[in-house]
């Protein structure tokens, strides 16, 4: 039974109303909340997972390349390591927030744990918009975060990877500063690096990779064939062209693809080989496009499948109603907001949630650590075989808990991620 206190801390933490701005820490808290009534898990521990267990906020000085000093914020959430060293991206992005960071890294925990991974949860970034740095400035900007945040990261400790707006990249200069001040060099110290310097083959089109395995998974679940299938993804970098040009090669047909800028359509099939991601050419999609349809309008477009994967928040209840797609797999994280879920589970369009979808990114993150450990690298047709085996395994654990219980694809994912760690805050004794 949790002490009074407990209960009044609790209550204060209650995530705002549902029809106001959602934020990553509500969507995150309210899922909690609602896949922890679908199982016996002791409410102290979900009150502990409730909150992160730290979060690390720094001032980041830039020299900019005119000779002017400005100050950027950064953040570090640790949410939870019972199952291993804290884990999970770096974002740079105008919208970071110490909420959002801490939204994003209790989803990191539970999708760890979800692929059962020996990881906990992180996720941090920096305030700031890289299409506005030079990559002088990029680099000055990493460099200095990286030593910020250096006494709380580390092989062992808490390890970075790329996120929006981070790349191969900026792991480098991460790995490149952090082993400059640690006096030797440590590749275990961030994945996603190029595998020149210890990044595993593989690990940028990881994400995409299980979104698209997962999609094959699920149609296969519904009796739809990939052939014949028309499928939408927003945003095209890291993981949405990734995905989008796996299901291309897998027969299935991209209808839509967009970037920040807007949509581009053809019930006919777009040519997603040909158009640069966003790590080629950020706004390729729609620079060398003749016709841009307006943001919105992709989640009213008629095609079978969904695949937000760019941005937060984006399918709302604003929007919701209108989708006619009748499957939508989450490549972005935290795409869907609550009230957003209630409407699409009362229409019965399954939504096959981010921690299971886009978690092949950091199971090779984890092939990465494991490679960095015994300085071996694997090939990349071991990596794609390796994530293969283990998504497939993820996906059968989802699955059966799906038709088991009767419960939602994402209340299946978070059961099958609760019980582990409800199991080894158990073995590790933190808890009454
Ligand atoms: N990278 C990774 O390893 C993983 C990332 N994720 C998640 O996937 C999502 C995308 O990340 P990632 O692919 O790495 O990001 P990238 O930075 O590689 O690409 C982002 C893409 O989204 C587009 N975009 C940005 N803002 C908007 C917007 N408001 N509306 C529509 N499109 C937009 C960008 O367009 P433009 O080119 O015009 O800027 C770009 O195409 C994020 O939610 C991230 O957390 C999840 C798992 C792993
Ligand atoms: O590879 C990783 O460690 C984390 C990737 C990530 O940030 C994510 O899955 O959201």
């Amino acid at each position: 039974m949790a002490s009074e206190s407990t209960q009044q801390g609790r209550a204060s933490e209650e995530p705002a109303d549902p029809t106001e701005f959602e934020s990553a820490l509500d969507t995150a808290r309210r899922q909690l909340a609602r896949a922890a009534s679908h199982i016996d898990i002791d409410p102290n521990t979900v009150e502990r997972l409730n909150h992160p267990a730290k979060v690390h906020e720094v001032s980041v000085p830039l020299e900019r390349d005119d000779g002017t000093v400005e100050v950027f914020t950064g953040y570090r959430a640790q949410h939870d390591s019972v199952r291993g060293p804290y884990k999970g991206g770096l974002r740079f992005h105008p919208g970071v927030s110490h909420d959002e960071c801490v939204g994003l890294a209790m989803w990191m925990t539970w999708k760890c744990a979800v692929l059962d991974l020996p990881f906990g949860g992180a996720k941090g970034g920096v305030v700031a918009n890289p299409k506005e740095l030079s990559s002088g400035e990029e680099e000055r900007l990493t460099r200095r975060f990286t030593q910020e945040i250096r006494d709380a990261i580390g092989p062992t400790r808490d390890i970075p990877a790329p996120d929006m707006g981070t790349n191969e990249q900026t792991m480098a200069w991460i790995m490149d500063a952090y082993s400059m001040q640690q006096a030797e060099t440590t590749p275990g110290v961030v994945t996603g690096k190029p595998p020149v310097v210890g990044g595993s083959y593989g690990r940028s089109e990881a994400p995409g990779r299980s979104v698209a395995i997962i999609t094959r998974e699920v149609c296969d679940y519904y009796d739809r064939s990939l052939e014949g299938t028309t499928v939408a993804v927003q945003g095209f970098g890291s993981v949405g062209a990734s995905a989008a040009r796996l299901l291309d090669d897998w027969g299935a047909t991209i209808a839509a693809v967009s970037d920040v800028n807007g949509v581009v359509y053809d019930l006919d099939g777009l040519d997603v080989q040909a158009i640069p991601s966003h790590d080629e050419e950020p706004e390729a999609v729609t620079k060398h496009a003749d016709d841009v349809l307006p943001s919105h309008e992709f989640f009213e477009l008629d095609v079978d499948v969904l695949i937000p994967a760019a941005v937060g928040n984006v399918i709302t209840e604003a929007n919701a109603d209108a989708i006619q797609a009748s499957i939508i797999i989450e490549g972005a994280n935290g795409p869907t907001t609550s009230a957003a879920d209630t409407i699409l589970d009362n229409r019965d369009i399954p939504v096959v949630p981010d921690i299971l979808a886009n978690a092949g990114g950091v199971t090779v993150s984890y092939f990465e650590w494991l490679q960095d450990i015994n300085r071996r690298s694997w090939s990349l047709e071991r990596v794609n075989d390796e994530l293969e085996k283990e998504m497939l395994a993820a996906w059968e654990e989802v699955r059966s808990e799906v038709d088991e219980r009767g419960v939602s694809w994402r209340d299946a994912a978070y059961i099958v991620a609760l019980s582990r760690l409800a199991e080894a805050h158990e073995a590790r004794g933190l808890w009454p």
